[in-house]
This record gives C-alpha cells, structure tokens and sequence, in this order.
C-alpha cells in the first residue's frame, strides 16, 4: 500500500472556540422541582446543529505547534450551582432523592403503569419506522442530544438531575421491577483490546479462533464449547491493507471497512509496524532512508508529521505504550473518524438510532445498528481535568495527543483525497479501478475542505473524557477457573467509549441497582433489584465478587458479645479489618481509573463506620458500636453482596432470564440450547435468574 501526499501538507489547526467550559444553572422551585439547564458552548440542550456545523466549517491555516504543557488545565469544569444538598445528598441505597417526584400522577406507579421494555421497543419502533415511512426521520439530524436523549416513555421513568458532589445523576421517576432489562447498548466507538485483536472479531466483537495454542484456557473454552455443539473459529480473516484487525468473516470485515477501518488503515499500519528510525530522528532529513519493511511512499508521508508526532508514533510502535493505551488511542482513534465522517459526508453516517430516540430502541436486535452519536455528545462528558497528576498528562496523554493530531493529517492529506476509492472494499476496489475518470464513477472526486481540526486543548479534552467514560467489556471464564483466570476476577475483550446519556449518565455506586453484563458489542443493562421512585439509579464500575465479597457485619460482631452468629471475636476482628481494607480497595480503585473519590451510599455508611470505630477507643463502647452498626449492616447485606454469584470460585453475578436470553440470541455458538454440567452461561433460561458466567441459578 503507498501512501502519498504533497511533501509541504501543513497541519491546519481550527479556529478558535470558546473554551470556557459547561455552566449549568440549577434551581429548585417551591415544588421542590428541580431544573437543571444547560448553558453551554458543546452543546446539550441548545439545539445546537447549525451552529455547531458552521464552526466545525470554519477552519483557518497555522501550524500547530504541540504544546500540551497547559492543556489539562486549560478547560477547567465550571461546577453548576449546587442544589438543595438535602434532597441531593444520598444517605441509604433506597435515598430518595427528589420525593415530589412521587407524587405526580404519570409517577405513581402502578402495576400497569410499569414499563416493560418490550412495549417501549415496539411502541418506539412504529414511531421510527412511521417517521422513516414519511421520510421525515430527519428531524432529529440538528436535535440536540443529552436531555434530547429523554424523549417519550424514557423520560416519565428516568430523569436526569444534577448533584454537587456526583455531577449528574439519574433518578427513577417511578418504580423499576427487579429483573426489568432496560436496553442493549452500543459504544460511540468499541476496540477489540490488544490481547484479543486475534481473537474477537474487530466489527460484531464475538469470540472467533479463541485462544492461543499455549494459552491454558483454550482447552477449557473449547471442551464446553463442544459440548454445546458450538462451532470454533472458521472463515476469519485478516485486513488486507494494515493486517492488524481480524474480522469473523469477509462480511463483517467489509462492513467495518465501509464505516470505519478505512479511514484508519493505513495509520494504524504505520503505528504498529513502525516508522524508518532516521525519519524518527531528524525533521530536516529529507533522505530516503527506506528499510526493507517499509512500502515505497511511507517514509514521504510520514515526514508530514512533525519530530514529537513521528516520536510518538514510533514509541507506539516500539511498544512503549501499554496494551491499554494502544486501546485508548485506537478507541479515540475511532471516535474521530466517526467525527470526520459526520462533518464530510453526513449522509454517509448509518442510520442507527438517531440522538433522541431512546436506547433501548435496538433491544431486540443486536444486529440493528445503534449508531454513533454526533460529536457534540462527546463533548457533553465529564473529563475530570483537576485530577490527572502532571507525569501523566505530559507523558502518556500528550503522547496520545500527538497520534490523535497526526490521525488528523492523515485524515485530511491521505483519507480525505481518496475517500470514495477508499470506502470501497478492496476485492471492490481491484475491480473497479477507481481512478479518475474511468466512468466507474469512483474515481471522480468532489474537492471538498477538510473539516475543522480538534484543537491540541480539545484533544487533551477528548482524552480525559474518554478516561472517566471508557468501559472495558468483559467475559466472564467458566468454571473450573483456568490457572490463567484464576485471580483474575474476569477478562476484558474491548474497550467502548460511551457517549450515551444512559450509559455515561449512571454514576458508580458499591452497592449498585442496575447492572450491566456485555455482550459482544453491547452491553445489556438491568434492574438487580427493585428501584423505587426517587432513587438515584446506580451501576458499579468495578468488579463487586469475589474480591469485595466479605463477611457482613452481622457476623463480624457475633459470637464472643452474644450476637449468636458463632462467629468468635477473634474471627470478627479478622473479618472486620478485611472489610475494611476492601473498602479502601474499591476506594483507591476508583480514584485511580476513574478518578473521584467514591461518595455512594455504601462508602458514605462504611466510612463514617470505621471512622466511628477508630474515634472509640473504649473496649466495651467500641463493641457496643460494633454490634448497633454489625445490626444495621445485616439491613443493607445487599449492599455487600449485590449478586455476586454464590458458586465457588464463579465471577460472574445473577442476571433476569431476559438478560440471559439476550446474550443467548444470535450468538450462534451458543445456539444448541444444551444444558451443561459446569452451567455455561445463558444454557437454562427458564424463568429464573442465573450466573452470567456459570449458569449456576439463584438460590
Ligand atoms: C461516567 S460519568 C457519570 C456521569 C457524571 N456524573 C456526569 O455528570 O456526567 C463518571 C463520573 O461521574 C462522577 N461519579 C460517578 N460515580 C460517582 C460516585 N459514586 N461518587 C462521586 N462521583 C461519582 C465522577 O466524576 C466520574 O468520573
């Protein structure tokens, strides 16, 4: 493949933008209503379409010269006006946060006012198709997203408020069943993670040739595999171009080319095979140092890239980065391709969901596609910018920072020119010829301007936001935990960044409400338990089994003081200082991938717990205090366990039989419906919850 390009290509940097950050005016009225109203320059309330495509138009010349020295500090997150704190502040899992919410009539729950998300499916579903049948489905193209998001059944039930210590939140308006799956979702962008580049297809993300010859869980995923009749690998393939992202098969690896490999190709290549060392080294080298390995062209093209971008590259290369930040770059990579996509060729965007259709139109069918969202949603995410240390954003971030502004210049200088030809898939390509002029149509090109580049600033922006908004989707092994598993609570497979109100929206909390499982590219979301009116919607954003699944205090404080649970004082020493260091665990955890400091119900009671505890120096008092708060958390053992699941050794958590049976839906492999001894999961979804990952039911 050669990549071409006019040695003097300029990186063009965009006209400047207002950088002030979100504001948002919050009061709460008599009726104790809350009102939360964006003003903002990204756009969530504001219909901010025609704006926001007219600055995205406008683009000036100027070399951008990498700085990013000030970057992170550049945005600083304007925090809203804080609302009543009483009514905000969460002091139970079941805290209600807004009560006047209850009391409206569309709010009181009754059993046939519940939604069942099937209903919501098909009633938005005729919407959609109505809208598409009239033609009229664009209207929502300028729509702003965000509270957009909350349009018809979704809003009655959840709404969005905002807290000063949590940022956004997301409160029930009325009462959730335990066990309602609420929707299937799908990342603004999704990575195969490095370890599995060769193992999950990079476009539906199922499991193809699954493991490597010497990795000890092959023979244990292939057994349980054949026992359910379930085929191996077979048909997949490899990209011709960069021959570094493996598809399943020719259809998916053709899809992913239409919409996004394309544009990426060559870059990656570049990235992970690597530049000639002496372009590396000299920006003023203008010799040919071709290396064998290297296609005629590449060493020109990359000379368009300054000495800090081609280091940058090279380090990526050398394997410099860690395997999570060739994902986080491939993962932002992808989102601005999509915003490159959006700002050239609109048309070109699938028709997925569109930003105010609600998100779990695409529930029924993981094959319809959901759709990135416009850019301006990225821009509506926290980035947390006060909390990066300084090593971080001047090492690893800046170094992200220079791969994104090269993907820029490859975007502008290579893609761009040749986008038709490129969007083709190669077998296509070959045949067709595509070259100017030979009536395939393909080759004639409208010149259009290159859209408006990201600023270095509002790249350093994306990367924070997609620090504090990226999930990793995980499987879960099956038991017998392989050796390679075993302390290893679960395995990632890909990395999606999430732009979705009602995924980024959900704050963590230890003891959550609603859970999530992935599932190929989606991630499958549920009520674990009964949320009522007025309460904060909560997911957690680490693991809760086994590693946090410690003894409650019920029978911490038992036996020596007469609580009778025969557990002796010394063993309830013991249990206590575990949990106790969980808590800190999950704490440190949290602050260090996603940066805040935990303030969820279960941190709020533990903490104020062992502060209580340490302030009691009194024996006696100290037992009495331990056994008042051991009776107390025998109240919220849900907190504790949440669903962890109850077979030795297992991972993985309970989910509703709709949940099971979502991951258990066209996913061919798993299509033979055999039960199996160890409980693959999804094998038995007759009506009772069970283990995602073992199949074991709830007790
Ligand atoms: C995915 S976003 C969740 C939505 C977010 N509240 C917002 O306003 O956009 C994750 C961020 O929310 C905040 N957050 C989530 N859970 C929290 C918790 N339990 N305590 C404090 N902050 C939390 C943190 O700033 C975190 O980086």
């Amino acid at each position: 493949m050669i990549l071409k390009t006019q040695p003097d290509s300029r990186i063009v940097c965009g006209s400047s933008r207002d950088q002030s950050g979100d504001s948002f005016d919050a009061t709460v009225g008599q009726d104790t209503t809350v009102q939360v109203q964006k003003l903002t320059s990204s756009g969530v309330r504001r219909e901010i379409g025609e704006v926001d495509k007219q600055e995205d138009q406008n683009h000036c010349g100027g070399d951008i010269s990498l700085n990013s020295n000030d970057a992170a500090t550049e945005k600083g997150e304007q925090r809203p006006m804080a609302i009543d704190k009483e009514k905000t502040s969460s002091s139970s899992s079941t805290t209600t946060v807004r009560q006047a919410i209850n009391n409206t009539a569309e709010d009181s729950a009754t059993t046939d006012t519940l939604f069942h998300p099937y209903d919501c499916i098909s009633n938005c579903q005729e919407h959609h198709d109505a809208k598409r049948r009239k033609g009229t489905n664009s209207d929502n193209d300028n729509k702003s997203i965000g509270d957009g998001h909350d349009d018809g059944v979704m809003r009655k039930r959840i709404e969005r408020l905002w807290t000063p210590d949590r940022g956004r939140i997301m409160v029930a308006r009325s009462r959730i069943p335990r066990g309602t799956f609420l929707y299937r979702l799908e990342a603004q962008a999704t990575v195969c993670d490095t370890e599995n580049r060769t193992r999950r297809c990079a476009s539906c993300f199922k499991r193809m040739n699954p493991y490597a010859d010497d990795d000890p869980v092959k023979e244990v995923v292939e057994e349980a595999r054949q026992a359910n009749g379930g085929s191996v690998g077979g048909g997949s393939c490899v990209c011709e171009g960069c021959e570094e992202i493996w598809y399943c098969n020719q259809v998916c690896a053709d899809r992913d080319w239409a919409l996004l490999h394309a544009a990426e190709c060559q870059f990656l290549k570049s990235l992970y095979q690597g530049i000639p060392a002496a372009v590396t080294s000299n920006k003023n080298d203008n010799t040919n140092n071709d290396n064998d390995n290297v296609e005629e062209g590449m060493s020109e093209w990359m000379k368009v890239f300054s000495v800090p971008h081609r280091n940058a590259i090279a380090r990526f290369s050398q394997d410099d980065f860690t395997p999570y930040t060739q994902d986080f770059c491939r993962v932002l990579i992808r989102t601005l391709t999509h915003r490159f996509h959006e700002l050239t060729d609109p048309t070109f965007i699938p028709q997925g969901l569109a930003p105010t259709d609600p998100p779990y139109l695409g529930s029924t069918d993981p094959d319809q596609p959901q759709g990135p969202l416009p850019y301006s949603c990225v821009e509506d995410l926290v980035a947390n910018q006060a909390t990066y240390s300084k090593e971080q954003v001047e090492g690893e971030f800046c170094d992200v920072l220079r791969i994104l502004d090269a993907f820029q210049t490859h975007l502008e200088a290579y893609y761009l020119p040749r986008l038709q030809q490129l969007r083709l898939p190669h077998h296509r390509r070959q045949q067709k010829g595509a070259r100017a002029g030979d009536g395939t149509g393909f080759g004639d090109l409208p010149k259009r301007p290159p859209p408006r580049r990201l600023l270095e600033t509002e790249l350093m922006d994306l990367i924070m936001r997609e620090e504090c908004n990226s999930f990793g989707m995980y499987e879960y092994p099956p038991l017998p935990l392989p050796p390679t598993v075993a302390n290893n609570s679960k395995s990632g497979y890909a990395l999606g960044f999430f732009t979705r109100q009602y995924v980024y929206g959900f704050n963590h909390s230890c003891s959550p409400n609603m859970f999530h499982v992935a599932h190929n590219k989606h991630l499958l979301y549920y009520a674990g338990r009964d949320i009522l009116p007025g309460e904060e919607i909560n997911i957690t954003y680490l693991e809760l089994g086994p590693h946090y699944r410690i003894p409650f205090a019920a029978t911490v404080a038992g036996g020596a003081d007469g609580v009778g649970t025969g557990v002796g004082q010394e063993e309830a020493v013991k249990m206590r200082r575990k949990s106790r260091e969980a808590f800190e665990k999950r704490r440190a955890f949290l602050k260090a991938h996603f940066h805040f400091d935990c303030g969820c119900a279960r941190c709020t009671y533990e903490a104020a717990l062992y502060s209580s505890l340490d302030d009691n120096d009194d024996k006696v008092k100290r037992m009495k205090e331990e056994k008042r708060l051991s009776e107390e958390e025998d109240r919220v053992r849900f907190l504790r366990e949440g669903l962890s699941c109850e077979r030795e050794g297992c991972f993985g958590f309970y989910a509703p039989p709709s949940v099971l049976r979502a991951r258990q839906d066209h996913d061919e492999d798993d299509r033979s419906g055999k039960d199996d001894d160890e409980g693959r999961p999804g094998m038995d979804v007759d009506g009772h919850w069970g283990c995602v990952a073992c199949g074991h039911r709830q007790s």
